[in-house]
């Protein structure tokens, strides 16, 4: 169903206009073929297009008057019920640390440290291999092992190896048998998916993906095979080892394996600052509708993108694409808010491009040849991701080259790639550049040539967990320069601190209609709430569900830390589920293997942290489950958004313990929507307790601190250090444990647990 839509051009505010856009027509498609399987006889989906109001807005930042309060300080009520807000130090106060940092850069920019001990082959640290269920993939496992908990802040690895399983696939179909028809476990009604659905959209697997150049080196590769190493080429993962991937603080998941956790706090800067609020003319037709009918070729693009283009198959922009593009060419920098799934790679990608094509072409002899587009991403598989596209785009444009540089692989392999093989753009995780900018010979002054810096998931960026580095990398960068900021999710918080990246008088685009939610209306939402005692059978129950409702499932399990998402996946594992696992515990080479898994596969549940929360397009997601208290109401948004896609239709399911309830008052504007109890018969209990029973006891000990030490970040849980024990030993039973896992001294000191009745220490 297609429903075309050419919108008024219409100002609702008629202040001086800050930028002017082409008319640009927004259509709406529509895909409604695809079936919800569960839960829809209780919430039947109702699909929401309300009416061809919806406008996206931009705004532009113009400095107020002295002592003005700026308007995008108020707070709405959720927001100070959230208490999202938070004062902390000024970003800039380290100013003279940064160019203290910066001029020791530009003197002495390599300090000699190509491969480091810590680098080498020979440490390949523990190989455990878990026990595995009798049918199990070999590649599903959890690293269940003893050794490895340890308080060491020592950078630790394995090798992939023995993780390399047969990448076979087995079918539910045949662990479950057929799919049953129109009843699921909760009693609910299905409908059947539509096939073909997915060819509506574009097929760009293997097609139109520039051949890398110089990712692999040879001496890199360890244990992988030939399949593999072309796997690994195509997804620009040529030069990933088997460091484990807790060496950088790339990683999204906040948790080092000790149970130390950063906090997401974002903090205000209190800088006065003024919108000149601007209502931009509607695009879009429905709060849906993320395709405008706007071609490429409408806009000022050169023709070679405009090619590499339509071999990727795109031909008309998306709402997000549209309505940057224009404001973007022009120089300006720019905040863009749009919901998942909906374009903003390639809407930050392509004028990234067309930046560098516009600058003179390398020169062969150049030693040091400037990076003209850096691209920032806080998790590797997504930097990977963006990579990739970049090279699609570029299919036409072969003087121009892509490099990624990330955490998890080999610095010295990274260093003489990117000089073996020069690149006008490079994509990176923040810990990993800011290792090249202080370590590698040369990097900093090929920063120098940085025209645009792209910040994907802008807000995830700037939050304390990443802010220092981005700090570090922009004080790196040349001030004259584009700046263009991207995520489904920019909180106030955000708005008031983005001026350390951007121009005070960049446009704020913002594409979420006002007045709609910031998720999909099409991803049906849920909630359930039970006892820890009663999840893990819970989360089988629904799974099976789902899987025996649609046997194209595609399901992904979101835990709360690395090693609650190893566990969850043993478990899963032993009750003979068709999973795979993701996480930061695991080896890059394994991440890339499973994740390009995954893209491609149905039949699969991917259990995972939040290293694929934000960014990761694995298209046909038919569920999304969050275990456990989301870190934020962002998180919740981005790990949602894995479904839904594209217009897609999808479903996700929080389940929450009942003192985790509070979470739902952040997301009270989403229509999240409380589910149907499932029922646990008694045979479905006792073969979640066996394999429970099952499972390495390094495992448990490893998700109990871990857990511990993420609810103690969780202000809210941890206001009551009592409470908060006597919660993380029901985490504990749940598990089968009756004694909690004895926990290091030390390790209770950091979290500020010592002495606290109910905690063992070793
Ligand atoms: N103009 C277009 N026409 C058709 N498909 C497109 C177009 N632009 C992007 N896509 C596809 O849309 C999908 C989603 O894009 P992308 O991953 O960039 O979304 P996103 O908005 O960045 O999502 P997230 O917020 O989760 O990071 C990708 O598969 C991409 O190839």
């Amino acid at each position: 169903m297609s429903i075309k839509f050419l919108p008024p051009l219409r100002l609702l505010n008629p202040s001086p206009p800050v930028t002017r856009f082409p008319l640009m027509n927004v259509g709406l498609s529509i895909n409604t073929r695809r079936s919800i399987p569960i839960f829809s006889g209780v919430f039947p989906f109702k699909l929401k297009y309300p009416g061809f109001s919806s406008r996206f807005s931009t705004r532009s930042f113009r400095p107020g008057p002295t002592g003005s309060r700026p308007e995008f300080t108020r707070r709405t009520g959720a927001e100070r019920e959230r208490g999202e807000v938070r004062t902390s130090k000024s970003l800039v106060e380290d100013e003279a640390e940064l160019s203290d940092w910066v001029s020791d850069l530009r003197t002495n920019s390599f300090r000699g440290r190509v491969t480091s001990e810590d680098e080498s082959d020979s440490d390949m640290g523990r190989r455990n291999r878990s026990k595995r269920g009798p049918g199990r993939d070999r590649d599903s496992g959890s690293n269940r092992g003893g050794g490895r908990e340890g308080f060491s802040m020592k950078r630790r690895r394995e090798s992939d190896s023995d993780e390399f399983g047969e990448p076979t696939r087995r079918r539910t179909e045949s662990t479950f048998g057929p799919p049953r028809k129109n009843r699921g476990t909760l009693g609910l009604q299905n409908e059947k998916r539509g096939q073909g659905e997915r060819d509506l959209w574009l097929k760009r697997d293997g097609k139109g993906v520039k051949g890398e150049r110089g990712f692999i080196d040879d001496d890199d590769e360890v244990d992988v095979g030939e399949d593999e190493r072309k796997g690994l080429m195509r997804n620009l993962g040529g030069l990933v080892t088997e460091e484990e991937s807790d060496d950088d603080d790339d990683d999204d998941d906040g948790d080092n394996g000790n149970g130390i956790f950063e906090k997401n706090a974002l903090s205000s800067t209190g800088l006065k600052k003024e919108f000149d609020m601007k209502d931009r003319p509607s695009l879009s037709s429905s709060s849906d509708s993320f395709m405008s009918e706007t071609r490429f070729d409408q806009c000022s693009i050169s023709p070679l993108s405009l090619k590499g283009i339509k071999d990727a198959g795109y031909e008309k922009m998306t709402v997000v694409q549209a309505a940057t593009l224009p404001v973007i060419v022009k120089g300006k920098d720019v905040l863009a808010k749009a919901k998942t799934g909906t374009g903003k790679t390639v809407a930050f990608l392509l004028p990234s491009i067309e930046v560098v094509v516009k600058s003179p072409p390398l020169d062969r002899d150049q030693k040091r040849p400037p990076i003209i587009a850096l691209v920032i991403c806080p998790t590797r598989e997504l930097a990977t991701q963006a990579a990739t596209e970049a090279n699609t785009l570029l299919k036409y444009h072969p003087s121009i080259g892509v490099q990624v540089v990330i955490g998890g692989v080999r610095i010295a392999s990274e260093q003489r790639n990117l000089q073996a093989n020069p690149c006008q753009i490079l994509v990176a995780t923040p810990g990993r550049l800011k290792d090249h900018i202080e370590n590698t010979a040369g990097f900093a002054t090929r920063l120098m040539g940085v025209k645009v810096l792209v910040l994907d998931e802008a807000d995830r960026l700037l939050d304390m967990g990443f802010r220092k580095d981005i700090e570090k990398i922009i004080s790196a960068i040349p001030k004259q320069r584009q700046t263009l900021m991207f995520s489904a999710t920019v909180p106030e918080e955000v708005r008031q601190i983005c001026h350390v990246a951007l121009k005070r008088d960049h446009e704020f685009i913002n594409t979420v209609e006002e007045g709609t939610e910031d998720t999909h209306s099409k991803v049906r939402q849920m909630h359930v709430i039970a006892p820890l005692d009663k999840q893990f059978p819970l989360l089988y129950v629904i799974l099976k569900d789902h899987i025996a409702n649609d046997p194209d499932y595609k399901a992904i399990v979101f835990c709360t830390t690395a090693r609650v998402t190893g566990l969850v996946a043993g478990l899963l594992g032993e009750l003979n589920l068709n999973i795979r696992e993701i996480h930061s515990r695991k080896a890059q080479t394994y991440r890339t293997r499973v994740s390009n898994e995954f893209r491609k596969s149905r039949g699969l549940i991917l259990v995972t942290s939040d290293v694929s929360a934000r960014g990761v397009d694995y298209p046909d997601v038919t569920l999304v489950m969050q275990v456990g208290l989301p870190a934020s109401r962002e998180q919740y948004i981005h790990r949602l958004g894995r479904t839904g896609r594209k217009g897609k239709e999808g479903e996700g399911i929080l389940l929450l313990a009942p003192w985790e309830e509070f979470f739902l008052s952040t997301v009270k504007d989403l229509p999240l929507t409380k589910a149907p109890m499932p029922s646990i018969d008694p045979d479905t209990k006792k073969k979640v307790e066996r394999a429970l029973s099952q499972l390495d006891m390094n495992s448990k000990q490893a998700a109990y601190q871990a857990w511990l030490g993420y609810y103690n970040s969780q202000k809210k849980v941890a206001n009551d250090k009592y409470r908060l024990v006597e919660l993380a030993n029901e985490f504990s039973r749940s598990m089968g444990l009756d004694t909690p896992p004895a926990i290091p001294k030390l390790v209770l000191g950091k979290m500020g647990l010592r002495n606290i009745p109910g905690l063992r220490t070793k």
